[in-house]
């Protein structure tokens, strides 16, 4: 009576809406399955998207042709280019959005693809016959055929809310947990965990002081995430603030400790380290006297503030106590208490580079049910995911990114390899190619592989291409003519840099510190001429690769290097118990993980290169 699918994306977060987009928009027919439709693509948290290194993947995603970074774009209250006074490889962008509007424009999009279909309701079984994927159940019984099923439940499984000693079964404030699905993955051979996170409590803007905070304006020239012109940029933003903690505040806060969950041990699971409540800051830095806060505008037209850095899941009349306390604060008014949430998460050692499971075939996870945590994370998994669940129904080439290419890269390969004990979120230095893979430059890197899958578009393709020609002949130009003294001394002086003692080349002269296109210009005012016309961005690109020429082909070599043992394949199926010379740990890790290459082997935590050299001359015999 229903239609039959190819694809069954299991819930409307982060993670599933870029799944259900992107294996629509390749040709999959898409059923979005997701227990409400007023919460498709819900913030839970923080009303932020990207971040340090999180920006870099919101770049990325746009650049294989997701929808995250146009989303954002269009819901943009304010953008910020974090890190800017350090080194390419650090700067990241972020954008404050709309909480409502960032919710809505996700919706939009997935109704505008008309291989999208979508069904309001809890999804609680997948349905199989033998081994093999037929159809996923809802809780009113409806069975919905699909030949791949993937999986973005997010917080939802199983979850459970506290606020100080109450609890409550949920997904989100106000939201139902999902009930079902764990238990019948874990009877098929599932291993299933526990993890945990909190949110802080939303207070009444026009309650707040805020003469008494430092305001945190964004960038005077916001730019955009997306590479794409179907947005234009920000011409007004609202502004951010600052306030501290203090003893007082403290004081207050501790007065709740003997009824907070996470003192009392009442909360199970691994929480996360990098974003920990208030309480457990106040406990972990007990000799630091005030932590900041930013008070966070929820969107364009609304009161209603985010109190970033005050996480917290003490009971509701201690949080409204300690608020009152804070610098700005006196007067505050609570619209709704922080709380921490503990969920069902599956170690994601148990999927493959495409995140199918290894257990069920066409069977895909993605998001937070994966151990990760922030919504870039989610999101690009869903993107990845969704790719890979529409070309393997499809008999196409399975979709993965290599660690040189993308952080998208390094994240599937570090969840696969060595999973993870706490909610893991993407940092600069998870990356070992950091200096490759910047944020401006993701669409160099992955726009033609999107575009080779079908999903980054013909307009996307030649708007890289017309940047890569003009940085080219940019990069080219400025190492054919020179800067003289006479010219370029002056410009220095007036900005107390130093001079030159004899003309040189403009691509050595853009090297020098301080030193940037728009000076190097100036120096040699026919360089304007040439470049007139091109793209800001291609003369930043090119500006960026010769100030740091020599780390980047550093690290090209580096990633070169280690290609070697990427492309050296390990069959599917191969038996890693055989060979006896490995130890018996390693013997065990390998054969969890079942890993495709030599380099895919080399990352299993526990793996020595010794182990690997084992495994070489083993695969090399074989080969004989
Ligand atoms: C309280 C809280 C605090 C957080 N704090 C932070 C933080 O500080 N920093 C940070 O980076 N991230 C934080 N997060 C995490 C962030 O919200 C997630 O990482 C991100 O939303 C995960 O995206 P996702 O797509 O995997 O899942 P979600 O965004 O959770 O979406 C899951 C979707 O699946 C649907 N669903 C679930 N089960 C079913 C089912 N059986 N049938 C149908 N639909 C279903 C839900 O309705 C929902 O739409 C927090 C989350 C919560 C809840």
């Amino acid at each position: 009576m229903y239609p039959s699918y190819d694809v069954i994306v299991i819930g409307g977060g982060h993670a599933g809406c870029e799944a259900a987009h992107a294996a629509a928009t390749l040709g999959s027919s898409v059923l979005l399955i997701t227990m409400n439709m007023q919460t498709i693509a819900q913030m839970s948290c923080n009303p932020a998207m990207g971040g340090v290194a999180k920006g870099q993947i919101v770049r990325e995603i746009d650049a294989l042709g997701g929808m995250s970074g146009i989303v954002t774009d269009k819901s943009m209250i304010q953008f910020r280019m974090l890190n800017r006074s350090k080194g390419p490889a650090m700067w990241s962008p972020r954008a404050q959005s709309d909480r409502m509007v960032f919710a809505q424009e996700w919706r939009d999009t997935l109704e505008a693809n008309l291989n999208v279909d979508i069904w309001q309701e809890m999804a609680t079984e997948i349905v199989m016959e033998g081994d093999k994927i037929t159809g996923v159940k809802t809780s009113l019984g409806v069975v919905f055929n699909t030949k791949s099923v993937v999986l973005t439940n997010g917080t939802f499984l199983n979850g459970l809310i506290h606020i100080g000693e109450k609890q409550f079964g949920g997904g989100r404030s106000g939201e139902h947990a999902a009930k079902g699905l764990t238990e019948q993955l874990v009877g098929l051979g599932f291993e299933a965990g526990r993890m945990k996170t909190g949110t802080p409590p939303r207070v009444d803007g026009r309650s707040l002081n805020w003469e008494k905070m430092q305001e945190q304006a964004g960038d005077e020239n916001p730019e955009k995430f997306s590479y794409s012109d179907t947005t234009t940029t920000l011409t007004k933003q609202r502004s951010c603030f600052i306030t501290y903690t203090s003893n007082a505040v403290h004081d207050v806060l501790k007065t709740g400790f003997d009824r907070s969950p996470m003192f009392n041990g009442r909360i199970q699971g691994l929480g996360p380290r990098y974003c920990p409540s208030i309480e457990d800051k106040i406990n972990r830095f007990a000799e630091r006297d005030r932590h900041q806060i930013f008070v966070e505008p929820e969107g364009w037209n609304t009161c209603e503030m985010y109190i970033n850095g005050f996480s917290t899941s003490l009971p509701e009349d201690v949080q409204y106590k300690a608020l009152r306390k804070i610098e700005g604060f006196e007067n505050a008014k609570m619209f709704r208490p922080g709380y921490a949430i503990e969920y069902d998460f599956f170690p994601p050692t148990q999927l493959k580079s495409t995140l199918e499971t290894k257990l069920v075939e066409n069977l895909y996870f993605a998001g937070q049910i994966n151990g990760t945590t922030g919504y870039e994370e989610a999101a690009s998994q869903g993107l990845m995911a969704g790719i890979n669940a529409h070309n393997k129904i499809k008999e196409k080439e399975a979709f993965i990114l290599k660690r040189s290419e993308a952080y998208i890269g390094v994240l599937i390969d570090d969840l696969i390899n060595k999973g993870t004990d706490e909610p893991y979120r993407m940092f600069t230095s998870r990356a070992e190619y950091r200096i490759l893979l910047r944020q401006d430059n993701a669409d160099i890197r992955l726009t033609q592989l999107g575009y080779d899958l079908g999903l980054a578009s013909q307009d996307r393709f030649n708007a890289v291409e017309k940047k890569k020609k003009e940085i080219d002949n940019v990069v080219e130009t400025l190492k054919e003519t020179s800067i003289k003294v006479n010219h370029a001394n002056p410009l220095l002086n007036e900005r107390e840099l130093q001079p030159l003692s004899q003309g040189i080349k403009a691509n050595q002269f853009i090297k020098r510190p301080h030193v940037d296109i728009n000076l190097t210009m100036e120096a040699n005012p026919s360089l304007k001429e040439a470049f007139n016309g091109y793209g800001e961005k291609a003369l930043e690109e090119a500006e960026i690769l010769l100030k740091y020429e020599n780390y980047i082909e550093k690290e090209q070599k580096l990633a070169e290097k280690l290609t070697t043992l990427e492309s050296y394949k390990i069959p599917e199926g191969f038996d890693f118990k055989s060979i006896t010379a490995l130890s018996s740990e390693s013997r065990e890790k390998m054969t969890k993980v079942a890993p495709l290459t030599l380099g895919q082997a080399s990352r299993i935590s526990g793996v020595t290169p010794a182990d690997v050299t084992i495994l070489m001359v083993y695969l090399d015999k074989q080969k004989v």
